[in-house]
Formats: C-alpha cells, sequence, structure tokens
C-alpha cells in the first residue's frame, strides 16, 4: 500500500491527542520534530505505515508512545545507528529533541519510565520481541529498538560470527610462515601474528592506520594459503575485493606490489590473484535493487574472500556478503578501525575491534600463536576475552611514515583525541604538515591558493598527456571539504575552482564540458557498469570528441560521451566521505568556519591519513579542538553481543 499521500494523517493524530487532552503544554508533535531537524520526510512516512498497520491490527492503546518509538528509531537509522537505545536517549538525546517536551509527550501515553515504555512496545502489535522474531515492523531486544529488516541483517552477521568461533583452528605449517619472515625483530612482530592468527581461522579482521602493512601481511597470508593448498594438491580460488572501484585498483595494485617481494616459487605468486573487484560486482550487483546475484542460494565461487577497506563497508551490504560465502570459505577483512564509518548505517568493523586496544587473546589462542610464530605472546593473554578477540589483529607500527614524519605525528595525535598534541604538531615546523588559520573576518575559502595544487595537472591537460599519465598526475593532489554546503562546503568550492579556472584561461567555459574537467559519479550507473564514487576525466579521443574516462579495475581506460552520464558532480574538491578508500601525494583539508556536528576526529583523521606526502589543514584552532574531542558513536547491538 502507498502511504505517500497520507502526511497528514499523524498530524491529525497529533490535533486528535490536543482535542482529547486541551490542557496539555507540550503535545506530541511529528511536524515540530520534523522542522527541527529531527525526523526527515521519510520518518514521517514510516510512522503513517506503522499507524495503518495498527489500524489493521489490534487497538494500540500507548499509540504514541509506540510512535514516538518508531520515529526516533527510523530517524536514528537515518543518522546512521543500527538501532536506538531506548535508555540511552536520556543520557545522549539526538540534536534537536527536548528531552522534557519527549518526557511530557510520553507520559501523556501513560510511559512514565523506560522499562514502562519497553512494556508498551512489548504489547504492541507493531512490535516483535527479539526472543521469539516474528515479521512486525519493529523488533525490541531488552532496551534497543530496530527496524526488523535492520534486526535481521545484524543477527545475520551475529549468526555467521558465531558460528566461525565454534569451528576448530585450522593447521599451519610453522615452518613456511618462518619462510616468509625471515628477520626476527626485538620486539613481537605483529604482522608474523597476524598471518598466522588469520591462516588458523576461517575469519580474521586485520586492522591498522596507513602503512602499517596490512597489504604487505595479507599478501603473504595468501602466500602462505596458497603454499599450504599446493602441498595438498587443492587449488585455492581466492577474489579480493573493495567496497569503491578506486579502493578495488588500489588494492590490486599493492597486491601486485607485494605479491614480487615474496620469497617463495613462482607457482605460489602466480596462484595469488592480483586482480580486485568492488563489492557490488562480485555479488552481483542487480543496479537499482537491494538483492544481489549471489546470495545463500546461489553462493560466491571461492574458498578465501579478502575485503579491503571494511570501514566503508555498512551493516546491509555486511550482510548480503555473509549470505553470500559459502559454508567452508574463509573471509578476510582488512580495514583501518579508526577510519569514519560508512556513509550508511553500522559501523561494523569499529564495533567487530571495539576492544581490541586493550584486550588480546584468551591464554590458550596466545599460547598457540607464540608456538607458530616463535614470539612470546604469553603477555598478551586474557582470561576475559570474549571469542571474537582472537579474530582480530591490530597493526601498531607505520612504515610509510617515520618517527620525524609529521603527518604519521598528527594521524596518531587526532586519533589519540589529544587536541594539545594536534595543535602542537600543526604549530611545529614539520616540512608535510602546514596549518592555514583563517585570517580575521574571512568569510570565503582562498581558492586562488587552493588551486595552486592542481598547476601541473593544468600543465598536463595542456600537454595533453596520454589519460593514464593524466589520471596520475589528478590523483596527486586533492582538496577535501567537511562540508557539502555552505562557502566552505564541497559545491561552492567546486564551483569557485571552476570559474577561477576559467578566469585564468584553463578552462573556455565552465558550464559546459571541457578538456580537463573531473567528474565523481553519484550513482551506480548500470548500462555503464560504473560505480558511485568513480572518478572521470574529460579529454578529447583521437577523433578530437571529448570524451570522459573512467579508469576500469585492470588499470585500461574507458571513454565515454558525457552525454552518457547522468549523475555526477565536480570533483576538483571532495568532501572527505568520498575520499574513504584513496590516497593522495598532497592533500588540503579544507574545515567551514562555524561549528557543524560532522566535525569529529574520525572525520579528520580519515582526511589526514589521505595524504601520503603533505597535508595542509584550512581551519581555525577552535574548530580544530572542538573536532579533536568529539567521537562518532553508532549504535547497534554488535558491540554488546560480542565484548560484553
Ligand atoms: N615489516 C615491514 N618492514 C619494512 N617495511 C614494511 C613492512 N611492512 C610493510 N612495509 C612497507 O611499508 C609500506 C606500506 O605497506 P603496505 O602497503 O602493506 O601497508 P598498508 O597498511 O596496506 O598501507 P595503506 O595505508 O596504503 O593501505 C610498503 O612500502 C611496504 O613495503
Amino acid at each position: 500500500m502507498d502511504f505517500s499521500n497520507q502526511l497528514g494523517l499523524l498530524d491529525s493524530l497529533d490535533e486528535k491527542a490536543r482535542e482529547e487532552n486541551p490542557s496539555a503544554t507540550t503535545p506530541f508533535s511529528l511536524s515540530a520534530w520534523q522542522s527541527k531537524g529531527v525526523l526527515r520526510a521519510i520518518d514521517r512516512q514510516w510512522i503513517e505505515q506503522l499507524a495503518q498497520h495498527a489500524k489493521e491490527g489490534n487497538s494500540e492503546v500507548n499509540k504514541s508512545a509506540v510512535y514516538i518509538a518508531g520515529a526516533l528509531c527510523s530517524a536514528y537509522l537515518g543518522a546512521g545507528h543500527i538501532c536506538i537505545d531506548l535508555a540511552n536517549i536520556w543520557q545522549r538525546p539526538p540534536e534537536g529533541i527536548d528531552l522534557e517536551e519527549l518526557r511530557a509527550a510520553l507520559e501523556k501515553s501513560g510511559v512514565k519510565s523506560v522499562s514502562a515504555w519497553c512494556q508498551v512496545l512489548q504489547t504492541s502489535c507493531l512490535v516483535s520481541s527479539a526472543d521469539s522474531v516474528v515479521e512486525r515492523p519493529m523488533v525490541l531486544a531488552g532496551t534497543r529498538l530496530y527496524l526488523y529488516r535492520y534486526f535481521q541483517y545484524e543477527q545475520q552477521v551475529l549468526t555467521y560470527l558465531k558460528g566461525q568461533f565454534t569451528v576448530a583452528p585450522f593447521a599451519v605449517d610453522a615452518a613456511l610462515l618462518a619462510t616468509l619472515f625471515p628477520n626476527k625483530a626485538d620486539a613481537v612482530d605483529w604482522q608474523k601474528v597476524a598471518v598466522a592468527n588469520a591462516a588458523s581461522l576461517p575469519f580474521s579482521v586485520i586492522s591498522g592506520g596507513p602503512g602499517t602493512g596490512k597489504t604487505t601481511t595479507v599478501t603473504r597470508l595468501l602466500a602462505l594459503l596458497v603454499a599450504q593448498s599446493l602441498v595438498e594438491g587443492k587449488v585455492l580460488r581466492i577474489e579480493l575485493a573493495a567496497p569503491t572501484g578506486k579502493a578495488a585498483a588500489r588494492l590490486t595494485e599493492s597486491i601486485s606490489k607485494a605479491k614480487a617481494g615474496l620469497p617463495l616459487s613462482d607457482d605460489v605468486k602466480l596462484a595469488i590473484p592480483e586482480q580486485a573487484s568492488t563489492l557490488h560486482r562480485l555479488l552481483g550487483s542487480d543496479f537499482g535493487r537491494s538483492r544481489f546475484k549471489h546470495n545463500k542460494a546461489n553462493p560466491l565461487h571461492l574458498d578465501v574472500l579478502l575485503v579491503d577497506e571494511v570501514s566503508m563497508v555498512d551493516l546491509p551490504m555486511m550482510a548480503k556478503l555473509i549470505d553470500a560465502m559459502p559454508p567452508q570459505a574463509r573471509l578476510i577483512l582488512l580495514g583501518d578501525k579508526d577510519q569514519l564509518a560508512s556513509v550508511e548505517a553500522g559501523s561494523v568493523l569499529g564495533d567487530l575491534s571495539y576492544g581490541i586496544e586493550e584486550v588480546y587473546f584468551q591464554p590458550e589462542w596466545a599460547e598457540r600463536l607464540s608456538r607458530l610464530t616463535g614470539e612470546n605472546l604469553a603477555p598478551f593473554g586474557n582470561a576475559s576475552a570474549p571469542p571474537i578477540s582472537r579474530a582480530l589483529t591490530l597493526l601498531r607500527t607505520s612504515y610509510r611514515f617515520d618517527a620525524n614524519s609529521g603527518i604519521g605525528y598528527l594521524a596518531k595525535a587526532m586519533n589519540a583525541g589529544d587536541s594539545q598534541a594536534v595543535l602542537r604538531c600543526l604549530q611545529s615546523n614539520n616540512t608535510d604538515v602546514e596549518w592555514r588559520t583563517p585570517e580575521e573576518g574571512q568569510t570565503k575559502a582562498d581558492i586562488a591558493t587552493l588551486a595552486k595544487g592542481y598547476d601541473d595537472y593544468w600543465e598536463a591537460v595542456r600537454q595533453n598527456l596520454d589519460i593514464a599519465k593524466l589520471y596520475e598526475v589528478f590523483s596527486r593532489y586533492q582538496i577535501l571539504t567537511a562540508v557539502r554546503q555552505g562557502e566552505f562546503g564541497v559545491e561552492k568550492v567546486n564551483a569557485q575552482l571552476e570559474q577561477y579556472f576559467y578566469q585564468r584561461g584553463r578552462v573556455k567555459d565552465p558550464h559546459v564540458w571541457y578538456p580537463g574537467k573531473a567528474v565523481m559519479l553519484t550513482r551506480n550507473d548500470a548500462a555503464l557498469g560504473l560505480f558511485n564514487g568513480d572518478i572521470g576525466l574529460c579529454m578529447p579521443d583521437e577523433f578530437q570528441r571529448l570524451r570522459v574516462w573512467f579508469m576500469q579495475p585492470d588499470g585500461s581506460f574507458t571513454g565515454l560521451l558525457p552525454s552518457r552520464l547522468s549523475e555526477f558532480e565536480v570533483v576538483f574538491a571532495m568532501t572527505v566521505h568520498k575520499s574513504q578508500g584513496s590516497e593522495f601525494d598532497h592533500v588540503a583539508l579544507l574545515l567551514p568556519m562555524t561549528p557543524s556536528p560532522v566535525l569529529t576526529k574520525e572525520l579528520l583523521y580519515t582526511g589526514i591519513t589521505r595524504a601520503k606526502r603533505s597535508f595542509a589543514l584550512w581551519g581555525s584552532s577552535g574548530l580544530i579542538r572542538s573536532a579533536t574531542s568529539a567521537r562518532i558513536e553508532r549504535y547497534s547491538g554488535l558491540i554488546d553481543e560480542l565484548w560484553h
């Protein structure tokens, strides 16, 4: 049934409530919440569906209390949470919600405590209990309320993980492991431990910051698995994947580099694939539909699946990936747990590795790993470590940034939420870190200075370099913004950059396609086989027709007529969110002038760690300080279920 024409329904419910109790001073009002931005139009529509369901089901006694919970549940999902914890709202109310108003609205519905609220929900025909789930719009698990589908996604992931915890460890060839790690260091070699750990298990996570050797480690892991299976006369089917085309291309490049340095035979090297695909492609995207070709009924044909940049993978995608895994296959997840979580709901990598900083392995597991690696891991045994801990290894040493690297230090300080150290680093004389504070009264971005980073690119465009070279030059520099809207938002900055390039004669007309125009797709495109986030550069083909060139995962380029592209945006600047999975030699991160809830330490950390050689931060000390201490928190049941 289509409820989109019933937008007034809930307001009439509001009005009815007012009629029933005209003396109430703070009636529950969906429209007020919507105008404050607490609810989106889609959340209201959802409540209307609930109201319709309730009409069709039993009569609801405490309608408002159920609708309020439903509205919040939907709004929280829009903000990236998998569920809403009804007990937690009172400590951390969402922006725009007046707790007194909420309390009054609930009291009017006869609800005076969190437990009373849960009781009302338990008796509602709209809510299923987590203990015996039936298909109803919402599911209540303790004080956590989910939309039905998201509860199912979470359960799928949990059921899979708990199943993996009971699988007996696989045999690992310690001699082969030693061949792969010939050098003995004084400190524990966590890369070796990660390989021993992941080789022992059907499911593993290797997390680490930039340059900590995730690809190096996982290539050795694949080599070990391949070499072991060759001895057994088996051929392993290995697939590599990442959430975006760009991240898949990077994985392909780094695996092929890391393979070259392996101290093993060519047979082994040849059996390790280099070609990574996007998760959508791997699962057989039905573009536009949420179902994939591969699922439980039609699982992937593989023995080992390695997924990189897992911080970008949202809960629904993780559930679908797990659904498509054949029962005996291994899943290896790589990523940086401290980066921004996925754009859509959930923070799966963050939740899986929640306690990884303090908790290591169960003592008997530490002993097993010590035996395999020759490292002394006894100090890292912890009797209270939950089963998930054995699936995780954290790589802590960055080989990309030396001790004097400003970028490395800044990333560490940001990650630790240490604003003093962040500002100290920005003020020191590191050659690779620059801090640009706004002028007194500055209201616009300094486009001329920001645009300088593209001088090499425009020179390459002028020389009509071949597309591969041009792409490489373009990828050296990137302006990142924290926000989309406003003077310092990505839209305005891109428009101003195009205007600036026009004034400098680099662009003939910014309103049409021109050589050098750089765009990013904002939607998957079935017909073209391109994905949201793919970057295209406009250049003439051999007949002087302008085409937009996209790099394919195998490194080749496809040129499309501009008219074939429908949803895209200019990408001389991109948001930090969109930059995940990419790295650039030089990065300029532009913060807005006024506080914004998106300014968090995860956002700044992600921005900083996109830079390989130099990083410039444009922003005031006040905003940097407050962002450093702001953390993103996303609610789900995974942490409770896996760690507590
Ligand atoms: N144990 C090590 N000793 C010395 N150098 C290493 C070691 N491990 C990795 N490196 C080097 O550090 C660099 C980064 O390694 P790698 O690409 O594996 O890291 P990563 O964590 O995958 O990086 P990214 O942040 O790009 O994802 C590479 O040049 C690699 O050769």
